[in-house]
Formats: C-alpha cells, sequence, structure tokens
C-alpha cells in the first residue's frame, strides 16, 4: 500500500485509463452541473443529427461539447479542492470560484453562437 502521492505516478496506460474513466464516474455521480451540460450536449447531438452538418460543423460541436464538460469537470474539481484546503468562507476563494464560473460561462456563449450558426449554415 502507497502513503506517498508520488508513489502512484507512471502507472501503466491500462491502470491511467482506469483512473481517467473512475474521475468521469465521480463527476458524474457528484455533479449536477457536469450531468446537466452531458444532458444539453446529448440534446444537441441528436438535434444535429437530423440536421446533418458537415463534417466541420461536426468537428467544431462536438469539440466545444467536449470542451464545456471538460471546464465543468475542472471547475468542480478546483471547487472541491478549495473546500477540502479552505473550508471557510474567504474572498480570494469566492473569487476563484467565480472566475471558474466564468470560464464555463465563455465556453457556453461560443458554444452557444457555433450551434445557432451551425444550425443556420446547414438548413
Ligand atoms: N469559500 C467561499 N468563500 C467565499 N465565497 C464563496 C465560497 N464558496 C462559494 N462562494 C461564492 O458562492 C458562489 C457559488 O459557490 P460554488 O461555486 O461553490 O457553488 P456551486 O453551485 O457548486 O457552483 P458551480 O455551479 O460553479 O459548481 C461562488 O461563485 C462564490 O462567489
Amino acid at each position: 500500500m502507497e502513503n506517498n502521492a508520488a508513489d502512484l505516478k507512471n502507472q501503466p496506460f491500462k491502470q491511467k485509463l482506469q483512473f481517467a474513466l473512475q474521475g468521469l464516474g465521480y463527476a458524474f455521480k457528484q455533479e449536477s452541473n457536469v450531468r446537466r451540460h452531458i444532458f444539453f450536449g446529448l440534446t444537441a447531438l441528436i438535434l444535429f443529427a437530423f440536421v446533418q452538418p458537415t463534417a466541420i460543423w461536426w468537428a467544431l460541436i462536438v469539440l466545444v461539447i467536449c470542451l464545456i464538460i471538460a471546464a465543468e469537470i475542472l471547475n468542480s474539481s478546483i471547487e472541491a479542492m478549495l473546500d477540502h484546503l479552505h473550508p471557510d468562507i474567504h474572498p480570494t476563494v469566492g473569487c476563484i470560484k467565480d472566475m471558474l464560473a466564468a470560464m464555463v460561462l465563455l465556453l457556453s456563449i461560443a458554444a452557444g453562437i457555433i450551434g445557432v450558426l451551425a444550425l443556420v449554415d446547414s438548413i
């Protein structure tokens, strides 16, 4: 049994993949925002399957959906770390959480613009 986090580094690829899937599982189970973004992402994919945009629009749509989900996971991870290390209310913690929320907001705006342009261009 390892007692130092450094001992857990450089594991085989299969093990790393398992950790990453475990992380996705935690994010899905514990974070309603991650579930919400996955739901909206899947809804958008079903909608675009009917509209049949070109390959380049598909690439942009899939990229932006994955970026939003990844940003939400990053947001949740940093928030969890902050709450673990500093459970009390503090203006700096509040600022960091607001900036993390801004990251997700910016990507969501970009996704909205890409989605509308893809629809207009494909109908
Ligand atoms: N420890 C803290 N100190 C100061 N302000 C805080 C703290 N925790 C949260 N806040 C404020 O409350 C807001 C919401 O908190 P938090 O991000 O934890 O909620 P949430 O619903 O999990 O948000 P998100 O949708 O980003 O996951 C933050 O953006 C921040 O302004």
